[in-house]
């Protein structure tokens, strides 16, 4: 196998149907295709050992191989986690137990690695991301679905260019890896990541929907743990189950009747906004908003720009507001300004849809190229987001990585 390899995935918003989604209520989610994961899979330095430099989090660890014997041979599945395998990969997590963010990293890439590629050795495995870490844009799903893919290539499970039936693969298998990051996982954020597009997920089956709205993603930067948070609102559905499946359900039929509205006239955008508002009151009944979200918000309805809701888990982390047609830019512009200015928060003006999955084989002809690409993962001079752009960013379209 021609090393090293690219992969790449997106990070999304969630338009309708968070939380909802996890109790097999419809939910609609858009890729964000210029925010990525990419992960370069290298030969490392020693051929006996396993390396990762997942430099947005700082995790860079090392495991020798022959630590691996009492890792059992299983049949690998993507029905469900194997609590064998679980069980006997947590002696390999012990340095990672103070740190959440590390631990639930090296899980995941550990279950995926033993279930697909348990026998090969001397690889590195180099993660950067435009995505901020844990802000509700889907950075979990976008590196479970880089590293399924490139390890179904490494298993030669898959080939370039990738077919219907190996993106499935890679979906169910990065899943699997949502399932280590946050253990109740709807599918929707990693079928996002693998298919790119926007995409309605109707209890496990999900339909590609054309969606281009005017959206303005804000970044609170307040850590919060989708983990977490999904199982607060799972021990509310137990305490109250009548109530908060009534909200849920509602949720989910915001979602189809978002739907319809998008495909009947997506340029209804009051009407798609009235039903922003009402997802987002849900949202703050079963405790899943911010006070930061709040603000947010209130200055949306101030400035009578558009139409805010969080997306993804809430807790903080991000906001999307849906733009006015007729919105002046002057107003767009000071309400960005008060929020990056007087709050620090960032704010995105992205693009909804665009490019899933892929990968790259590098394969020496362009030695430029290859040096370029190398440099984004280096540990010494961390590549900026702007670098990671001009760099990568560009190699992640349908004719290059497929
Ligand atoms: N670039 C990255 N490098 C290494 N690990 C990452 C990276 N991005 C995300 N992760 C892993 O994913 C976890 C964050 O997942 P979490 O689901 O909480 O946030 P999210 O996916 O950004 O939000 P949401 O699921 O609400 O969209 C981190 O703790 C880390 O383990
Ligand atoms: C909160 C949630 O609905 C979306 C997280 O981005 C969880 C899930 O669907 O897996
Ligand atoms: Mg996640």
């Amino acid at each position: 196998m021609p090393l090293p390899i690219l992969t790449s995935a997106p990070g999304k918003v969630i338009l309708f149907g968070e939380h909802a989604a996890v109790y097999g209520e419809p939910a609609i989610a858009a890729a964000v295709s210029s925010l990525r994961t990419y992960l370069l899979v290298s030969n490392a330095n020693d051929p006996n050992i396993i390396q990762l430099d997942f430099l947005d989090i700082k995790l860079t660890h090392q495991w020798e191989c022959n630590d691996f014997s009492t890792i059992p041979t299983i049949q690998p599945s993507t029905k469900e986690l194997d609590s064998t395998l679980l069980k006997s990969i947590d002696p390999l997590l012990s340095s990672f137990k103070s740190n959440p963010l590390h631990h639930q990293a090296a899980l995941t890439f550990l279950y995926l690695f033993f279930s697909l590629i348990p026998n090969l050795k001397g690889l590195k495995f180099s993660v950067r991301s435009t995505l901020p870490v844990g802000a509700g844009l889907g950075s979990s799903a976008s590196i479970c679905v880089s590293l399924s893919t490139a390890l179904l290539h490494l298993a030669k499970l898959i080939s370039i260019p990738l077919n219907k039936a190996q993106l499935k693969l890679i979906n169910d298998w990065a899943f699997i890896g949502e399932k280590c990051m946050h253990g109740n996982p709807s599918g929707i954020d990693n079928t996002v990541a693998t298919y790119g597009n926007s995409i309605l997920l109707n209890s496990q089956s999900h339909e590609i929907i054309d969606i281009d709205l005017p959206i303005l993603l804000t970044y609170t930067k307040i850590p919060r743990s989708t983990k977490q948070l999904v199982s607060n609102v799972r021990h509310m559905y137990n305490s109250h189950h009548a109530i908060v499946s009534k909200i849920l359900s509602s949720i989910g039929h915001i979602t189809l009747e978002s739907k319809d509205l998008l495909l009947a006239d997506a340029s209804d955008i009051d009407s798609l906004g009235e039903l922003i508002n009402i997802n987002q009151h849900l949202l703050q009944s079963i405790n899943v908003s911010h006070p930061m979200i709040e603000k947010i918000i209130k200055l949306t309805n101030q400035f009578q720009i558009g139409y805010t809701k969080l997306t993804g888990a809430g807790g903080g982390g991000c906001t999307l507001t849906l733009l006015k047609k007729d919105v002046d830019r002057k107003d767009v512009d000071r309400f960005i300004n008060i929020l990056k200015k007087d709050y620090n928060f960032d704010v995105f003006e992205t693009n909804l849809g665009g490019f899933g999955t892929g990968v790259l084989e590098l394969d020496n002809k362009n030695k430029e190229l290859d040096d370029r690409v190398k440099q984004c993962f280096e540990i010494k001079s961390l590549a900026s987001r702007e670098q990671l752009d001009q760099i990568l960013l560009p190699l992640c379209n349908n004719t290059t990585l497929n």
